[in-house]
């Protein structure tokens, strides 16, 4: 499930995975998208991801993994992750999974978040972190790709396989966005 305050950019970021495309503007909005699914092969196993965003209300118990987004350019949206932490770690089920994504680094010139004060903020509640853009496509298969391989590995247990590490995995393969670190 995707969380985070409304114009973070959850809807095209589902779009931007599913469907592979960006959409512009304000026409669709997230109480129009319902569930999308899409099959991952990871490690050769077939995962099937059922991805909704969130609407109002309070988090649903049947998330097993929640992406928690904010907006590189929109401050409060930032600010609001704790609110949304608090919400989560009160509703959710104990063990989902977690990550925080900071959404629309294309967008470098209205960037208002540095990079470090995100991971700052995810070390702290020791979550796994990236930056990603619905519009260039940053990082965005990636997020769905590691929630589907922590899910896939603890549902299949295999006893000889070394236990995956979601953190790792993100800081391995995660990409920069290419420029302004600011
Ligand atoms: N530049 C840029 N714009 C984006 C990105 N992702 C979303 N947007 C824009 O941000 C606006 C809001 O995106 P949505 O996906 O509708 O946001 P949402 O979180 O689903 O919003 P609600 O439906 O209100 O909860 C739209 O105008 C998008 O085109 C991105 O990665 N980069």
């Amino acid at each position: 499930m995707l969380v985070g305050d409304s114009g973070v950019g959850k809807t095209c970021l589902l779009v931007r995975f599913k469907d592979g495309a960006f959409l512009a503007g304000s026409f669709i909005s997230t109480v129009g998208i319902d569930f999308r699914n899409k099959v991952l092969t990871v490690d050769g196993v077939k995962v099937k991801l059922q991805v909704c965003p969130h609407v109002p209300g309070s988090i649903s118990l049947a998330a097993l993994a929640l992406l928690l987004l904010y907006d590189v350019t929109n401050k409060a949206s930032f600010d609001n992750i704790q609110a949304w932490l608090t919400e989560i770690h009160e509703y959710a089920q104990q063990d989902v999974v977690l990550m925080l994504l900071g959404n629309k680094v294309d967008s470098a010139q209205d960037r208002v978040v540095k990079r470090e004060d995100g991971e700052k903020l995810a070390k702290e509640y020791g979550v796994p972190f990236m930056e990603t853009s619905a519009k260039s496509g940053l990082n965005v298969e990636l997020a769905f790709t590691a929630i589907a391989k922590e899910l896939k590995h603890r549902s299949m247990k295999l006893p000889n396989e070394p236990k995956f590490k979601l953190h790792d995995y993100v800081k391995k393969e995660v990409r920069g966005s290419g420029c302004c670190r600011s």
